[in-house]
């Protein structure tokens, strides 16, 4: 079977063939034009990783690249059940809920004096062990406990044993290229694999592996190993809520039909043709957001390829969803339980 292995070229194969989800060329325009004035602002760099985000690690150092591959490895899959009942970690008194509360719940535990981001810890750590560390402050647990104490232990031994423990050890294997971290990572890391099958071919979206990829740039500030040449290279990160805001902000649309299924509250399942669209599709359209953002500068005479990039877009249109979470509450995001995103 072709293998689409890029994000790109499997989102633009998407796209060409999507039946329930489009991207709206004039939609995706108008959020481009309405970014225009943000993109030279802080919410829209690279310093806000650090600055906007208190939960992040403030150094650059070799402890702050694991702390992004042990939350990165876990980062996936927080929504819950039912809206009223959630997840929230309590963390230095405020609470934390969603990817938050994973990264609540790591420095919680390094606090405790509980070596978690060492792959020595993680590698062998006991189910218990994980409940413990990721435990809640409701009745309601963090999802999919069993598959991130299954991951945990699976690249905690493969860092051990091909990186020496640290995922420094992979960065500079890099040598200083995105594309050769994101293709150490897939490779050597199994849960990174995050690949389907669309209309015969293979296509790879490769959220957690891109976003690993995305974060060790920001936590080295985009200084040495962190320093990436072809960091634009990168696509967003195709997880459950960049659709849900560009589905908001008008750039994407889905068909009558989804919007029912996934006002139903419909849980698909992983490779499922509709998620494959809604997933490429977003790609796709962030990818032309930050074409026709680059296009704008470009008239006025600004070369702004260094400032505008599908990471910096995606952090941004992340944090856009977070704070506008009452905004979108009409609409749906798709439910899919895996440990991809
Ligand atoms: N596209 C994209 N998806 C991202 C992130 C993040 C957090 N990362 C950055 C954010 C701030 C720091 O700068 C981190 O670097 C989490 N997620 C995904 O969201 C989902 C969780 O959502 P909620 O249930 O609302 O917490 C889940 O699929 C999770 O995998 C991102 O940045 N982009």
């Amino acid at each position: 079977m072709e293998q689409l292995s890029s994000p790109l070229e499997s989102a633009r194969f998407i796209a060409g063939r999507s039946r329930d989800v489009s991207v709206d060329e004039e939609g995706a325009r108008k959020v481009a034009e309405s970014l225009f004035d943000r993109a030279s602002e802080e919410a829209f760099s690279l310093s806000g990783w650090k600055a906007l985000h208190e939960l992040n690690p403030r150094a650059a150092s070799e402890e702050a690249v694991n702390w992004v591959f042990l939350v990165d490895t876990l980062n996936f899959s927080f929504w819950s059940d039912s809206a009223e009942q959630k997840c929230l970690v309590r963390y230095k008194g405020k609470e934390y809920s969603g990817y938050w509360a994973l990264c609540a719940a790591v420095n919680r535990a390094l606090d405790d004096g509980i070596p978690i981001t060492s792959a020595s810890y993680y590698a062998t750590m006991t189910l218990d062990q994980v409940r413990q560390v990721f435990r809640s402050d409701t009745e309601v647990p963090m999802p999919l406990l069993e598959e991130r104490h299954q991951v945990l232990n699976e690249s905690g031994t493969v860092l051990l044993e091909k990186f020496g423990g640290s995922f420094l050890t992979c960065v500079k294997k890099s040598e200083n290229s995105a594309q050769k971290l994101l293709r150490l990572v897939v490779e050597n890391f199994p849960s990174y694999r995050d690949e389907a099958v669309f209309e015969k071919k293979k296509v790879a979206f490769y959220k957690r592996a891109q976003i690993l990829v995305a974060d060790t740039w920001s936590v080295l500030e985009g200084k040495g190993d962190g320093f990436f040449g072809d960091i634009s290279s990168l696509t967003i990160f195709a997880d459950y809520r960049i659709p849900q805001v560009l589905v908001h902000l008008k750039a994407l649309k889905y068909s009558e039909d989804l919007m029912k299924k996934l006002r139903e509250g419909t849980v698909f399942k992983t490779g499922d043709r509709e998620e494959v669209e809604i997933r490429g599709c977003s790609i796709w359209c962030c990818n032309l957001i930050c074409k026709h953002l680059l296009e704008f500068y470009e008239k006025k005479g600004q070369d702004m390829r260094d400032q505008i990039n599908a990471v910096l877009l995606d952090y941004y249109l992340w944090d856009y969803a977070r704070d506008h979470r009452e905004d979108m509450k009409d609409i749906p995001f798709h439910q899919v339980r895996c440990i991809y995103y």
